[in-house]
């Protein structure tokens, strides 16, 4: 015989919970349906493991799966799974109290909390699970029969403070949770859940990989009219016939399955089902950390970098899921900035399902499975370098420029981000070369690495500075992506070797074991700079406005003149994207270097030696400077009293 109904009051803390829950902490209400799928699917599992270590408990166990069942004219959408079930006391203790310890605590921080992300990320802390269901029904029926017993349970609840139980005879064994929908309000982002296509897409977005079959019953093809349409068109005609149920979710939970049963063929459309990419990955990694924080993970690296990777909001490409649930896309927490083209899951299985991006970002374990993440991608980049130079080399073109963001993101990483690096080098002018085969070939007595940045190839390979280094036989990077400009700068060494720009600073090329380092090539030198003092200190004092130093110059072998910075001056590109980012910068006067060996410099010694007050040496002067600007590609100040300077000079000579 049923027992009368009883009506009971929630837990002080739970009613609480409950007001925050309807009166709406979740701006995407959606989600209801991933929570009470998820507890069916934990019902599911808990059944399966029961059955599987209790040799008496009679139940079916072979048709295990979850069921949604829409009544247009109840207005009620149903959650039913042939899982553990619950008892009656189970049902009071886990639907009518709140039982994780601290939640006083938390309830009073999330009421003060003004701002309603904050107390989005607080409740996030604990999670609403099945009380989210008030998001979007007015009242909500529970029937469930525990496996094992005979006896079934009926609760409902609208939410407010209190909630009845029965007993209920003939219920399967499972749970059934009925939604008494709210009507469908845009605004308050309550959607139409009585809808198939809404009910199809809540579940391919957020539950797909639930391991148990969802079904529902769909209406037969045809008459389906709203499905997979954004403003939810009502279905077919009332009272189609209802065909077999449906399996909604794909269940393909590839992560979960061990490597050596899946099939690359399989990664490969799970990749493209993620990324939306219609190419294969280049690289797959698969891995599952056990322990005290287990987790699996499914990544892959594309082998195209996607149109807007440089563009200021491109997204993370990695989710997160909690036990096969999907929680977040864009995991900013789970890889850094310069990863962004990874794409994939990581599958965490000791969160809450309402974990917040906030929380993520302060959580130690979280940022050690960060770590570790980062570590196996650069692992398998180097890898692939070392397996397939050709494919490496491809892949390096695709995501190179972002890996070098890495060099400044990850100091941690820098040495391994430093074996990846790949430059353009005088060495090969087809093939790039890695930081380490530079060091395998450089000179005897040479302890740096030589590199120029710039614009272009051409540019930098035709700029001044190379001469002496091509003339002397010294390997230069020719390194021109505008990360360049900033790593290099910061970067100090890879595997102790400086860096070392060849437009910076004093390059003495004959200080080297094999350069001309002789007592006597010094002697000369010396006699240089006494002859020339006197032009030297004159172009100084003219070009003031333009150049901090002037100084005769050991890398130049066929042009007049060049110009340098301070070894720790701003190079002119990183002063150009430091302006048009719209910062403030006083003018970075940078060093003339003459070629003391070449006839206009060696002319205009002369010419100043025997008057050095000739005005026309102040035109030569100008150009002189000019020029150097212009052959590394710069911009000229004025250009059009340049070319007037220049024009004059060349009507004298004809
Ligand atoms: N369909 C179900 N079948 C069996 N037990 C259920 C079902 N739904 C809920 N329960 C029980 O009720 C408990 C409370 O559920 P609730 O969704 O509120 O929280 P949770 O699932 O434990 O936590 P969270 O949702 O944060 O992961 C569950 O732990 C489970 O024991």
């Amino acid at each position: 015989m049923a027992s009368p109904t009883e009506t009971l009051e929630f837990q002080a803390e739970t009613r609480q919970l409950l007001q925050l829950v309807i009166h709406s902490i979740y701006s995407n209400k959606d989600i209801f349906l991933r929570e009470l799928i998820s507890n069916a699917s934990d019902a599911l599992d808990k059944l399966r493991l029961e059955s599987l270590t209790d040799s008496d408990l009679a139940v079916d166990t072979s048709d295990l799966h979850i069921m949604l069942e829409v009544d247009r004219e109840a207005r009620t959408l149903t959650v039913r799974d042939n899982g553990i079930g619950m008892t009656r006391d189970d049902v009071v203790d886990l639907i009518g109290t709140i039982a994780k310890s601290g939640t006083a605590s938390l309830l009073a921080k999330i009421k003060e909390a003004k701002d309603a992300d904050v107390a989005q990320s607080l409740i996030g802390q604990f999670g609403v699970g099945f009380y989210s269901a008030f998001m979007v029904a007015d009242k909500v029926t529970l029937r469930t029969r525990r496996a094992g017993t005979d006896q079934g349970t009926a609760w409902e609840s609208d939410g407010e403070g209190t909630y009845t139980i029965a007993q209920a005879d003939g219920l399967p064994v499972g749970t059934s949770v009925t939604l008494h929908l709210k009507p469908a309000d845009g605004e308050d982002g309550l959607g139409d859940y009585l809808a198939t296509w809404k009910i199809r897409q809540i579940v391919k977005q957020y539950s797909d990989f639930i391991r148990w079959p969802i079904r529902m019953a769909t209406e037969p093809v045809g008459t389906d009219a709203g499905s997979g349409a954004e403003d939810g068109a009502e279905e077919g005609a009332e009272g189609a016939a209802a065909s077999a149920p449906e399996t909604l979710n794909s269940m393909k939970a590839l992560w979960a399955r061990p490597r050596s049963e899946v099939t690359q063929a399989e990664y490969n459309e799970f990749y493209q089902q993620i990324s939306h990419d219609w190419q294969e990955p280049a690289e797959t990694i698969h891995m599952r950390a056990e322990g005290t924080f287990e987790y699996e993970a499914l990544l892959f690296i594309p082998a195209h970098a996607p149109f807007d990777l440089f563009s200021r909001d491109t997204k993370r490409g990695v989710q997160l899921y909690v036990k096969r649930v999907f929680i977040m896309d864009d995991c900013d927490a789970l890889m850094p900035n310069y990863l962004r083209f990874v794409k994939g899951v990581v599958d965490a299985h000791d969160l809450s399902l309402n974990v917040s991006r906030e929380i993520l970002q302060h959580d130690r374990q979280i940022t050690a499975v960060r770590r570790r993440l980062v570590k196996k991608v650069l692992a398998a980049l180097k890898d692939l370098r070392t397996s397939n130079a050709e494919a490496y080399a491809k892949l390096w073109e695709q995501f190179g420029r972002v890996l070098k963001e890495g060099l400044l993101e990850d100091r941690d990483n820098a040495d391994t981000l430093l074996e990846l690096v790949s430059a353009a080098s005088t060495h090969d002018a087809q093939a790039p070369t890695t930081l380490r085969e530079y060091v395998e070939r450089m000179k005897d007595g040479q302890d740096t690495i030589y590199y120029l940045t710039g614009e272009n190839r051409q540019m930098v390979e035709n700029s001044p500075h190379m001469e002496a280094f091509t003339a002397k036989g010294y390997e230069v990077l020719i390194l021109t992506d505008p990360v360049d400009e900033v790593w290099t700068d910061q970067i100090p060494a890879f595997d102790g070797h400086r860096f070392q720009s060849i437009a910076k600073g004093q390059v003495d090329l004959d200080d080297h074991a094999d350069g001309d380092g002789s007592d006597e090539a010094k002697a000369e030198k010396a006699q240089r700079e006494e002859d020339f003092a006197a032009l030297l200190g004159w172009l100084r004092s003219t070009l003031a406005e333009h150049v901090k130093e002037v100084r005769l110059s050991t890398r130049l072998t066929t042009s007049a003149a060049c110009l340098v910075g301070d070894a720790h001056d701003l190079t002119p590109t990183l002063e150009k994207m430091y302006r048009a980012m719209g910062q403030e910068l006083p003018p970075v006067k940078r060093i003339l270097e003459l070629n003391p060996t070449h006839p206009l410099v060696t002319a205009l010694h002369q010419a100043h030696k025997a008057g050095p007050e000739t005005p026309a040496l102040t035109d030569i002067a100008e150009l002189v400077h000019g020029s150097a600007l212009l052959a590394e590609g710069g911009d000229l100040p004025d250009p059009a009293r340049f070319t007037r300077l220049l024009t004059d000079r060349l009507t004298h000579t004809l």
